[in-house]
């Protein structure tokens, strides 16, 4: 059975859910309203326990540090109950049915649409319908102290927690690392913010599937829900401001993508922006402008039942009190490659994940995460002598070995500037790590690009009958690497990983050339790949 286990370490999973969840992240938590005369003090204090802060959290705790995290809300955060698992149970159904269609001899057997109500069903018990009693039994497993509550700095290493209208002092030895994450950013033009609009949290969590669904926004939560819903039976019609889907993939995946929708039946308007918007009981009224290029050039009047708005995520430091220790809030916490935080002094002031700025995905959050926890863990070892290794300790962590640290050591996380890899679990899926074609030329790559047509390889056609997709590589001329790579077609996700492994490992092609793909696998493409080069 699924779990929302993907916030998590290997030290354990969520349990099933019990009860629903009440907490929602709307409206400004109230101050206490009492003063506890207790005092906590830790070594370090994270705060939020989404899938960034809990590993953060675990990993500092190694050495024997003693760690708090604090939450809000649910403990697993976002990732867990309202984006990442939510999304993917909602999408995998249609995936699925797709791919037996492709197949004779099991297509057949497809006799009807997706199920949506077990759709939905499954959907809860990924999120354990949004009870987070699973993640608190391993936070409490991992030995760190869970604190419930809302939390606020106070100066240098203290803050305040505000928990059923009680104010306590929390105090941190060491260290604070901030990880609470983004919200949906609305914007306050076109009168969207007004008309009760969905975003990927309502969209993640909805119990019934709206007819008529708008989208507003062509990035990566726009096209994944765009999709899920087109599986669930709205009639969908998605409203790009600019002149592709994806905008930081390469063209093509973005071009294919609109494509696919456009055949199931998604409406796909680029160059569309809404200048108005209302609620009545008819459902949502927008004015959309479409720019003259397009087709249906001129204004339109556009009825929804619903409207999801997709346009991005921002730091959530508005409430944190920042301006306690002379930073701004609202803003994204600026980090080094140790994930300190820079423009505050004393060195104890550490973020990661989305309130950064810097990652917008877990996987790339979690990444972070383990080397901010190194950091601490060696930085302030409290064992004699430190630099002990023992079965909890990671391997080779010393204060020594983190003082001296550059980059790709354990203590700097390089990869986010090298290697960030990001999956849209579209159909087609849509994966891709490194730059594109243009931010490599932009940096001054002597650049080279190859593509191939991956339904041409013989693994393709053993997927499905129809299958098409395409996988296009960025090399450094220089220095014969790979930089990038962009996969698209059904499946492709965990194709991804060879890719990051060879621009992290700055393989070279003559090298790469002598890694063997099995036939007949998807993955043959990257001897095609080569070859195409003049390999
Ligand atoms: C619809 C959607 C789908 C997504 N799908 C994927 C995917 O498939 N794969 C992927 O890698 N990424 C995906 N992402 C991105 C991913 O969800 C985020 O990158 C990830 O959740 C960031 O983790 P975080 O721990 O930094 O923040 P969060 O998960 O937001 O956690 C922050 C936590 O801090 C708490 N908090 C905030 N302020 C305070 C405070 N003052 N005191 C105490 N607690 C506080 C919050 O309650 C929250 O629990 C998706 C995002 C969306 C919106
Ligand atoms: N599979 C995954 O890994 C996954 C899935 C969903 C979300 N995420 C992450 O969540 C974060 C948020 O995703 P997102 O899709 O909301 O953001 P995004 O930045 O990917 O896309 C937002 C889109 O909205 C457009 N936009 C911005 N302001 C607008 C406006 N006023 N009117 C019209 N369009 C506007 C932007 O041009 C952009 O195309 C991202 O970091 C994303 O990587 C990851």
């Amino acid at each position: 059975m699924p779990t929302s286990s993907s916030a998590l370490g290997d030290r354990g999973a969520p349990g099933r859910a019990l009860r629903r969840c009440r907490g929602r992240r709307t409206g400004r938590p109230r101050r206490g309203g009492n003063v506890s005369n207790e005092v906590q003090e830790f070594d370090v204090v994270v705060l939020g326990a989404g899938a960034v802060g809990e590993n953060a959290a675990d990993r500092a705790s190694r050495t024997g540090l003693s760690v708090a995290l604090v939450e809000s809300q649910l403990v697993g955060g976002e990732c867990s109950y309202w984006a990442c698992m939510p999304s993917k149970a909602l999408l995998r159904a249609g995936d699925a049915l797709a791919a037996a269609r492709d197949v004779p001899g099991a297509a057949a057997a497809v006799t009807g649409g997706v199920d949506v109500a077990a759709v939905l069903a499954r959907r809860d018990e990924v999120t354990s319908h949004w009870d987070d009693a699973g993640q608190v039994r391993w936070v409490e497993g991992a030995g760190l102290t869970l604190l419930r509550g809302h939390a606020r700095l106070t100066g240098a290493r203290e803050l305040v927690l505000t928990h059923e209208d009680t104010d306590t002092r929390v105090l941190a030895r060491h260290a604070v690392v901030v990880a609470t994450g983004s919200v949906a950013a609305v914007p306050r033009a076109g009168g969207l913010a007004d008309v009760r609009p969905w975003t990927s949290r309502e969209a993640t969590s909805a119990h019934t599937v709206p007819p008529r669904l708008a989208v507003v926004g062509g990035g990566v939560v726009g096209v994944e829900m765009a999709t899920a819903f087109a599986d669930l039976g709205s009639e969908v019609t998605l409203l790009v401001r600019g002149d592709r889907l994806l905008p930081r993939a390469e063209p093509f995946a973005g071009e294919a993508l609109a494509r696919a929708l456009v055949d199931r039946g998604v409406r796909v308007a680029l160059r569309a922006s809404v200048v108005a918007a209302s609620r009545d009981d008819a459902g949502v009224h927008l004015t959309v402008e479409h720019e003259p290029r397009d087709a249906s050039a001129g204004t339109e009047q556009l009825v929804a039942d619903e409207v999801l708005v997709a346009t991005g995520r921002r730091p959530a430091t508005e409430d944190l009190g920042l301006e306690t220790v002379g930073l701004t809030p609202g803003g994204a916490l600026e980090v080094d490659d140790a994930l300190q935080v820079q423009g505050v002094e004393g060195g104890w002031l550490f973020a990661v994940g989305d309130v950064t700025g810097r990652t917008g995905t877990t996987h790339q959050g979690k990444y972070d995460a383990r080397v901010v926890g190194d950091v601490l863990a060696a930085r302030f070892d409290p064992r004699p002598g430190g630099g002990v290794d023992g079965p909890q300790v990671p391997r080779g962590l010393s204060r020594e070995g983190e003082a001296g640290a550059g980059p790709w050591s354990r203590y700097r996380a390089t990869a986010d500037a090298a290697a960030v890899p990001q999956v849209v679990f579209t159909r087609p899926q849509v994966a891709w790590v490194g730059p594109t074609e243009e931010e490599a030329r932009r940096a001054g790559l002597d650049v080279g690009v190859v593509g191939y047509d991956l339904g041409g390889v013989a693994g393709a056609s053993v997927t499905g009958e129809h299958y098409e997709g395409r996988v296009q590589v960025v090399v450094d001329r220089a220095r014969d690497v790979l930089v990038g790579a962009t996969f698209v077609g059904p499946d492709v996700a965990d194709m991804l990983h060879a890719a990051t492994v060879a621009v992290v490992g700055e393989v070279p092609l003559h090298r790469l050339w002598h890694a063997v793909p099995s036939y007949p696998t998807l993955s043959e493409v990257w001897l095609r790949l080569l070859e195409a080069d003049g390999r």
